[in-house]
């Protein structure tokens, strides 16, 4: 049904008073909000105790007026039910991004995430959910200038809505918004899904994967509010760019203490170059019990016991004594806990003695008998304290320890891979990769155990390697996790080819499989286009679908300038991502340089509509005009480049211009 027009069961009323009484009842939940924050301004923290509880309730406080604060250009509310009766709720909602009341308590707004707003998503004619007409809202700045009314009463179809198109077809400036006013009933389903459940979203570019995981992000915060603000919940992307990229969607939804970071901030920055295949072999999960059986390998079997002295006396642990405290400890514990328990244990085998001549000891006594000079030698020499590193150091660096540890999971070519062509001279010189850092996490894991959030959100992840996914896998083990990724933009040697497998190696096997197939970014013309791709990268997945037509979005040029494109990219509304070959990135800014424009930057304060963004930073990011340069060299530059080729040319949401001169790839050739 078209904008402005009324359902039919209202009759009487004229679509100017529908809109003047919502656009009143917008100004009264304005004041309502304004009139909740000057009511948390004026609480004081004075009434607490002491002083540290002020600072807490303070900055609880200042919170709160912060979350209460109205954004003029973000509508307070976005949509409307009227619900036939039959149960407590009010007959009327409306649904928007917070809970506003009135100073009666009578809700005003209520919350997108709130049971009662579902019907918002998900009511339809064939399953109305109580829900007699949902009214969607139009905006022009912050002012309320239309409405749309579907009818789920009385069956039949209702045909698409002309405001959610226009919300999808808005051109893109800037970082990425929230969706909350657009959600699809099948994303819907995945944002809402519970606490407990493990999602993994497969889904084609542009089908919403990280808006809906980031809308689940907030969906639960909101449900299990006191949990996870105690176990924490976790956004994992690709890249910094990525990051500050969907950086403002949480806290525009009310949300600021989510974690957002990259595996490398997770795991540590470390970034020496490698073989490819060399960090394909250290990201395969084989390495999970090499590592286990390094670091157990360091504890030397005893062949001495302890004497304590203590006054003219001395009391002895006999060597065998000591063999069955380190047997009876090995493999029941962590590393770490191992060697204190060692220490615990000799100095209660020497408390015995003591007994045994008479004395009363307690407990006081045993921890200073574990903290000796002859304890505190023997466990260093038998349990030795140890740092992640320096057990990596050894196996990359000493064959004969890697062939041991390694036992059959590794084959001789496979370990002589592993070991460093030129040595370091020492753990603390050593030079990390990034596939080490996962390999560092697993050690740091083995002997002191990672804590768990509550929730962990994955984007991208057919990217990441069976290591990376077990050290995000125990940061979620007591919690759930939401996978996204899609297998046909798998760019690196290790990605996977199963979501089976991922949910494996993260540990969370009960873990669900869904898959989202309706493209909201990329044009028809456009997305068809970059699926010649698809038999050669990903030959399971079917064809992605798109909302859009797009219809002369796709414009393919030989010969032509970096220039003149972005000069005609400009004379539209949009911001525009120019992305080359990385080997490109001097020549396009050299190129451009009598236009206004800057290089992909995470860190840069400045937004420029017209940027050039290198081949290997554009996943997960999107421009309203696309330039792709030298799809050919795209391709050649690393080994997974057809299906970088893939990520490139479906970042575009309005149009996109390939531009080479070299022959295009076979399969975009035809
Ligand atoms: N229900 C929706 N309503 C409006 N816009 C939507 C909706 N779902 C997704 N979008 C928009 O579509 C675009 C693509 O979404 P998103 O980046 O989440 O997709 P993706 O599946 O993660 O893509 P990729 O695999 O390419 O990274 C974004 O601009 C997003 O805001």
């Amino acid at each position: 049904m078209p904008a402005h027009q009324l359902a039919p069961d209202i009759p009487d009323d004229r679509p100017t008073d529908v809109l003047a009484a919502e656009q009143a009842h917008l100004a009264e939940s304005r004041a309502a909000l304004k009139a909740m924050r000057v009511h948390a301004q004026s609480l004081s923290a004075d009434a607490a105790g002491d002083w540290v509880s002020q600072q807490i309730l303070q900055s609880l406080l200042d919170k709160r007026v912060a979350a209460l604060a109205d954004h003029p250009d973000t509508p307070l509310f976005f949509g409307r039910l009227d619900r036939a009766s039959g149960d407590d709720l009010p007959g009327t909602i409306y649904v928007g991004r917070r809970h506003v009341h009135d100073g009666h308590s009578k809700p005003l707004v209520i919350d997108w995430r709130a049971p009662v707003s579902q019907a918002f998503y998900q009511a339809s004619p064939a399953d109305p959910m109580n829900i007699v007409r949902r009214r969607r809202f139009g905006y022009h700045g912050g002012a309320l200038t239309a409405f749309e009314d579907e009818p789920l009463g009385e069956g039949g179809e209702i045909g698409p809505s002309k405001i959610l198109t226009d919300e999808i077809e808005r051109p893109r400036t800037g970082p990425m918004r929230d969706i909350v006013a657009t959600i699809q009933p099948d994303q819907d389903d995945i944002v809402r899904s519970t606490l407990a459940q493990t999602v993994c979203v497969q889904g084609a570019p542009g089908t919403g994967k990280t808006a809906v995981g980031l809308h689940r992000a907030a969906y639960l915060l909101f449900t299990h509010r006191e949990r996870l603000a105690r176990s924490g919940v976790m956004i994992v992307g690709p890249n910094r760019a990525f990051l500050s990229y969907i950086s403002s969607v949480l806290p525009a939804l009310g949300e600021v203490k989510v974690d957002q970071t990259t595996v490398a901030g997770l795991l540590g920055e470390h970034a020496t170059s490698e073989d490819p295949l060399v960090s394909a072999l250290k990201g395969d999960a084989r390495m999970a019990a090499v590592l286990e059986r390094a670091l157990w390998l360091h504890i030397v079997k005893p062949e001495e016991g302890v004497v304590y002295t203590k006054g003219a006396y001395r009391f002895r642990v006999a060597d065998y004594e000591v063999r069955e405290v380190v047997a009876s400890l090995r493999g029941t514990t962590r590393y770490n806990p191992g060697r204190a328990a060692m220490a615990q244990r000799l100095a209660h085998l020497v408390l015995v003695r003591m007994e045994q001549r008479g004395d009363s000891p307690d407990d006081r006594v045993q921890d200073a008998v574990a903290r000796s000079k002859p304890v505190k030698q023997i466990v260093d020499a038998v349990w030795p304290k140890l740092t992640p590193e320096q057990v990596l150091f050894k196996l990359l660096s000493n064959p004969e320890f890697l062939a041991k540890a390694s036992k059959s999971d590794l084959s001789p070519e496979e370990q002589g891979k592993l070991i460093w062509p030129k040595p370091y001279r020492g753990w603390k010189s050593a030079k990390w990769s990034a596939a080490d850092a996962a390999l560092l996490d697993e050690l740091r894991d083995l002997m002191e155990r990672t804590p768990s959030l509550g929730h962990l959100v994955v984007d991208e992840a057919q990217d990441l390697s069976e290591m990376q996914l077990r050290a995000l896998g125990r940061r979620c083990r007591n919690g759930s996790a939401t996978v996204l990724g899609d297998l046909a933009q798998g760019t690196t040697p290790w990605s996977t080819s199963s979501w089976e497998s991922v949910l494996e190696h993260l540990g969370q096997r009960e873990g669900e499989v869904t898959e989202l197939t309706l493209g909201f970014r990329v044009p028809r013309e456009v997305l068809d286009y970059a699926a010649r791709l698809l038999p050669s990268i990903a030959p399971g997945l079917a064809a992605p679908r798109s909302l859009r037509p797009g219809l002369g979005s796709l414009t393919v040029r030989q010969g032509g300038t970096i220039a003149q494109a972005a000069e005609e990219a400009l004379a539209k509304e949009g911001s525009i991502g120019v992305i080359v070959p990385d080997a490109l990135v001097p020549e396009a800014s050299k190129a451009l340089a009598g236009l206004p424009h800057a290089v992909l930057d995470p860190d840069a304060a400045e937004e420029h509509r017209l940027l050039i963004v290198p081949a290997t930073l554009a996943k997960g990011l999107e421009y309203d005009h696309v330039i792709v340069v030298e799809p050919a060299d795209i391709v050649e530059a690393e080994p997974r480049g057809l299906a970088r080729l893939y990520v490139v040319l479906t970042r575009a949401v309005t149009s996109l211009t390939v531009l080479h001169d070299k022959a295009l790839p076979a399969q975009l050739a035809v």
